[in-house]
């Protein structure tokens, strides 16, 4: 089953503080990834991947096509045209999206960021703990940090917890915009494993990954955004 079907998606952004300008965003995209399966987004810097994957989380809105978001029971919703409520319901249920950014409240601990989305979907809150310092230890969090907050941590350290928070509780899509752009190989390689299993799970995955041979190894398909079509080999 189709999980995401983006038809003749295109963008064009009006900069409205430069007299309205128009910028090219991307044009006459067509993709589709399926429960299961991962999609890389690929092309030189400014085609657009970013942009396209903005759509899909409608954090961008889309100037024409379509975005077929398919649910568990059949009925499809068309997230360039839906209402506002029912996108944060996708958001909030069926949508994941992790960017390169950790965004988090002060004061608050590793662990329990990495802990709420789980505690949000009904786990308890020990096992919810459990499983957050698990993961983070997995991604190479040192045991003296778990709580302080993430705020005061390099770059590196905070994008690992951004991508912790953002994959331990896995929605049906997850968007992935460079998760891993500062980290080295071998981090990137442990994130890649994680992500192999929860593709394992079923969850339809859209990334960009700038580590080619971290792209080769996760993805099912390869949509190369300038020649608008899927790459040869896969
Ligand atoms: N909010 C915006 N307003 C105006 N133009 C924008 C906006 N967001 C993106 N663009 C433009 O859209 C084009 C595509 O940008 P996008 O970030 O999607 O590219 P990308 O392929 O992800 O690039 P990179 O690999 O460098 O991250 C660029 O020319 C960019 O300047």
């Amino acid at each position: 089953m189709e999980k995401l079907k983006v038809r003749n998606l295109s963008k064009e952004f009006t900069v409205h503080t430069r007299g309205g300008i128009k910028i090219q965003g991307y044009q006459n995209i067509n993709f589709e990834v399926k429960k299961g399966e991962f999609l890389s987004l690929y092309g030189p810097s400014g085609m657009g991947k970013s942009s396209v994957l903005k759509a899909l989380y409608r954090t961008y809105t889309t100037t024409s096509g379509d975005i077929i978001f398919t649910k568990e029971n059949g009925d499809s919703i068309n997230i360039a045209t839906c209402d506002e409520s029912t996108m944060l319901d996708l958001r909030k249920n069926e949508i994941g999206y992790v960017s390169q950014f950790l965004k988090v409240l002060p004061r608050i601990g590793a662990v329990d960021v990495v802990a709420q989305p789980l505690i949000d979907k009904g786990e308890d809150e020990k096992s919810a703990k459990e499983a957050a310092k698990e993961l983070l230890s997995y991604l190479g969090i040192k045991e003296e940090l778990f709580n302080v907050s993430p705020l005061t941590f390099s770059g590196g350290e905070q994008q690992r917890v951004n991508i912790a928070k953002g994959i331990i509780a896995p929605k049906s899509v997850l968007l992935l915009d460079e998760p891993t752009a500062s980290l080295d190989h071998s981090n990137t390689m442990k994130v890649i494993q994680r992500l192999q299993k929860i593709k394992a799970d079923g969850v339809a995955m859209i990334g960009i990954f700038h580590d080619l041979e971290a792209m080769e190894a996760i993805s099912d398909k390869v949509f190369d955004i300038k020649e608008k079509r899927y790459a040869d080999s896969h």
